[in-house]
């Protein structure tokens, strides 16, 4: 008789006669204990224990859900650094991943800063070091011509969200070689947590081209290989094979670029984004955050996304995604391409991005400036710096993705008060410690009136008696929504469109937080509904959306379909399965 196809080697979800789903297992005994999608450690019903042949192997008392929430919590209390809370809770994940993400989900707030920004930065930094348990997908230059082979070794038969880095420029601390792994961890868990994608359905990829970082070569416990990066055709080769091998095993999964270096990030989302439906995070999650947040932040100042006068600082990946996205909301709101842009102005680490600047790359071109765009203004060198773009500019807002810690000073950011009563200033660049400016300087420099937020999270600011709220502007408000309703319609392409339906809906959900130009973290999974319900419509719209079964739904049968394909952390009952193995 044929095996029903599993969503995963080990399991399949299936309906009991009462209606309910269980979970159809086909694996027993100790080794069922070491899936962590299947275990529930203490927490096995009598009748599980014994069809499932765990009996003895686990201790007597059967805990409930809530019990063990209370005793993991209470050991995560006991740990003492970020770093340590961070590999507690990747270990419990590796152990147990409904206990894990129902404590996350009661502990958001708190715990997302120690899964995901700041501190998995540190996480990626030593990640050969701290590494215990075989999560996600690695391929290296050593075996992709066998990547369709390797795939096949994933459990996971019914992917549908992959987050995928090359290393290359992970946050703002560069190069980490094989240690981008965590980063991918770390975005799929939010995927998760916020989206309610099903972990099951998720696969983080580590793209091992080599490592530029003689360190990390050098370094015996270093886990990736160890000689330098691919480049040129050869880097493409890879690529073409892995997005080959993931289009054949996975046909229905979405990829997620993340952190590559400006140099090929842009390469990489354009030849791709018509093979396989992808995205780039840090370009387009990235820019539809940083729109939201200036949409939101114009109507804080009573005044329209058109009256600001834009200076992004850092012309990457982050950077240019941000003046793009910013571009496309300014002619959405109205504006001609040529009046868009003449209301950005990207500075790099030359300064104000100018036709014949050594080292201009083609994707910035479309934001360099001529000399005559800025005759007339007063230059002390060859290309505008930073600070006298903003003030020759007149501009309102400021925002920064360098990663260069301390950017900001405060002349150029008082030279903001000249050109308007209420300065947007967006220091955006991971981790915390290469932010731009500290929150708390700006509110001071500018006597409470500038509208801050930054990529990492800080506390809102005290200042003269009064609280000034620091909104968290990270694509984490974005991606996890954008990708749950690219999943959902199961999108043939993520097309311009749905990313900025996602920042339109950002910056309309967060219209209900008065004062604030980002959600609080704490709403983030309710937002990335929002956002993948509207992407899903912008889908459906745009003729991309390949799930039938959603494009007749009106709005409101449409965010019911899309809630209940949340994926929730609850513990299903297991039963043995007729074509088990004892
Ligand atoms: N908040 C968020 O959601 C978010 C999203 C994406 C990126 N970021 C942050 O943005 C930063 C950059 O990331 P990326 O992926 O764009 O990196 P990237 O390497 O692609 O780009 C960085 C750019 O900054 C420029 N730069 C360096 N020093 C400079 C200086 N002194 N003045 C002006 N420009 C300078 C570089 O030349 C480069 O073009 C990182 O810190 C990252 O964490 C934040
Ligand atoms: O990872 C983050 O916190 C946001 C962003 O993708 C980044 O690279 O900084
Ligand atoms: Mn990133």
């Amino acid at each position: 008789m044929p095996v029903s196809p599993r969503v995963s080697r080990y399991y399949d979800v299936r309906r009991g006669e009462d209606g309910h789903r269980f979970l159809d297992v086909n694996v027993t005994g100790f080794s069922l204990l070491h899936i962590p999608l299947l275990n529930k450690t203490t927490a096995f019903t009598r009748e599980e224990r014994l069809a499932l042949g765990i009996e003895g192997l686990v201790p007597p008392h059967t805990s409930t859900l809530e019990e063990q929430k209370d005793r993991t919590y209470l050991r995560y209390l006991e740990q003492t650094t970020d770093l340590g809370r961070h590999e507690y809770l990747r270990a419990l994940q590796d152990r147990n991943e409904v206990l894990f993400y129902a404590i996350l989900a009661d502990h958001l707030e708190e715990m997302l800063p120690i899964l995901y920004t700041p501190t998995v930065g540190e996480a990626v930094r030593v990640f050969s070091h701290i590494y215990r348990y075989p999560r996600g997908f690695a391929v290296s230059t050593e075996d992709i011509g066998r990547v369709e082979d390797l795939l096949g070794n994933v459990p996971l038969n019914d992917v549908r969200m992959i987050v995928a880095t090359d290393s290359s420029a992970i946050l703002g601390i560069g190069d980490q070689g094989f240690g981008g792994m965590a980063i991918s961890i770390g975005k799929l868990s939010l995927y998760t947590a916020a989206g309610g994608v099903g972990p099951d359905k998720t696969l983080p990829v580590e793209l091992d081209v080599g490592t530029d970082r003689q360190d990390l070569i050098d370094d015996p416990l270093y886990l990736g290989v160890h000689h330098k990066r691919l480049t040129g055709s050869e880097y493409d080769e890879f690529l073409d094979r892995f997005v080959e091998g993931v289009a054949a095993r996975y046909p229905k999964a979405i990829i997620q670029w993340e952190d590559f270096a400006r140099g090929t990030a842009f390469r990489v989302l354009e030849r791709y984004r018509k093979v396989v439906p992808s995205f780039n995070d840090d370009i387009q999650g990235t820019g539809a955050m940083a729109l939201a947040g200036v949409i939101s932040a114009s109507r804080l100042k009573g005044e329209r996304l058109t009256d600001q006068v834009f200076v992004v600082v850092g012309a990457g990946a982050g950077g240019l995604g941000v003046a793009m996205a910013i571009r496309q909301g300014l002619m959405r709101a109205g504006l001609s391409y040529a009046d868009a842009n003449a209301r950005i102005f990207v500075v790099d680490r030359h300064g104000l991005l100018m036709h014949g600047q050594p080292g201009l790359e083609a994707f910035q071109l479309s934001f360099a400036r001529s000399p005559q765009d800025v005759a007339g203004w007063e230059v002390a060198g060859e290309w505008p710096t930073l600070h006298e773009v903003v003030v020759n500019a007149r501009a309102t807002s400021l925002l920064g993705l360098t990663g260069v810690p301390g950017l900001f000073r405060q002349p150029t950011v008082e030279a903001m008060l000249v050109n308007t009563a209420r300065p947007i200033v967006f220091p955006l660049s991971n981790p915390t410690s290469n932010v731009e400016a500290q929150p708390a300087d700006l509110v001071r420099w500018t006597h409470g009136a500038a509208i801050v937020a930054s990529g990492s999270p800080f506390a809102d600011v005290e200042y003269g008696g009064e609280r000034y709220p620091v909104g968290q502007g990270n694509n984490a408000f974005i991606f996890p929504g954008l990708g749950f309703g690219a999943v959902i319609s199961r999108a043939r392409e993520i097309t311009d469109g749905m990313v900025m339906e996602a920042a339109q809906t950002l910056a309309d959900e967060t219209a209900q937080y008065g004062e604030r130009v980002y959600p609080p973290v704490s709403a983030i999974r309710e937002i990335s509904l929002r956002v993948a319900v509207r992407v899903a419509r912008q889908a459906i719209n745009e003729g991309v959306c390949a799930e039938r079964r959603i494009r007749n739904l009106t709005d409101a049968e449409l965010e019911a379909f899309v809630r209940r394909r949340q994926w929730v952390p609850k513990y299903l009952p297991l039963r043995k399965a007729a074509d088990a193995r004892d």
